[in-house]
């Protein structure tokens, strides 16, 4: 299926309001995700950035507003579409979210068996490729537990990038990583975007991730409830104005 025309953003939000019951958490957020950014959802803790990727991926719905993939607003449209839609994005949890008693092979090779008319044989050599990727060559018969954290990241994203996905979504990839593995990631997260074109959407706090990888984002404030910032990271440290934004950026220590 495919419901995007060049030009066309992959991802595009309008007029969002989101809440859990009566207590809003964010209202009026827009912005689009243009091809092959980068695109990081920051802001203090509580602001709502989990909850937003929650909206983005489909687990839940808005208060007011719509969330568009491609040309498909993803809240009105039938659930044969939606889950039509879902198997273009890839989602990386905070964990990694392997499955414990299957081995790295078998939880990247799981959604290719699920939503892939793939024989068996092709899966195998997608499998492994995917693993090469991710540089997890050499391990597809390991269990998830006989693997360090930054390893068990990388095999959820092997898994997350099963089904060749439009859109990669991240929630705090960092998490957990020290700070060696950390960057690994990100290094990555950066060649992944250059040798898939992939377009990825990244909820982190960690200032090293967002300067490293960030080519646009949105920053959403907890006291206003919106966003009260978007665009390139670096020319948000360079230039913003806002007070807020500033010290977020610098961890309080604006030496600009
Ligand atoms: N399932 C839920 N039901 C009710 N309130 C919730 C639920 N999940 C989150 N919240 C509240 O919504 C607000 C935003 O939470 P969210 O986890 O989206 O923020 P966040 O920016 O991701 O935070 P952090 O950086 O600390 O992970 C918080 O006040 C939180 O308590």
């Amino acid at each position: 299926m495919t419901n995007t025309r060049v030009g066309d953003p992959p991802l595009k939000v309008t007029d969002l309001t989101m809440a859990y019951g009566p207590r809003v958490i964010q209202r009026d957020l827009a912005f689009e995700v243009a091809k092959g950014e980068i695109f990081i959802i920051m802001g203090g803790s509580g602001c709502g950035k989990s909850t937003l990727l929650r909206h983005l991926v489909g687990l839940k719905e808005p208060a007011r507003g719509k969330v568009f993939h491609g040309r498909t607003s993803l809240y009105d449209a039938s659930s044969r579409e939606q889950s039509a839609l879902m198997q273009r994005i890839g989602i990386l949890y905070q964990s990694g979210a392997l499955f414990s008693s299957m081995t790295l092979f078998e939880n990247v090779a799981l959604p290719l068996y699920q939503y892939s008319d793939y024989t068996a044989s092709e899966i195998r050599e997608l499998v492994m490729f995917k693993l090469a990727l991710v540089g997890l060559g050499g391990f597809e018969d390991h269990l998830p537990a006989e693997i360090s954290g930054g390893m068990k990241k990388r095999a959820g994203l092997a898994r997350a990038m099963a089904l060749d996905p439009e859109i990669l979504f991240f929630d705090e990839p960092s998490a957990g990583l020290d700070p060696v593995s950390a960057r690994r990631l990100d290094d990555l997260i950066l060649e992944l975007k250059e040798s898939l074109g992939a377009t990825i959407v990244v909820v982190t706090h960690e200032l090293a991730s967002i300067f490293a990888i960030g080519t646009d984002s949105v920053f959403l404030d907890a006291e206003t409830k919106t966003m009260i910032a978007s665009g390139h990271p670096r020319d948000l440290l360079e230039r913003s104005e806002d007070a807020r934004v500033v010290r977020f950026l610098t961890r309080g220590e604006d030496s600009r």
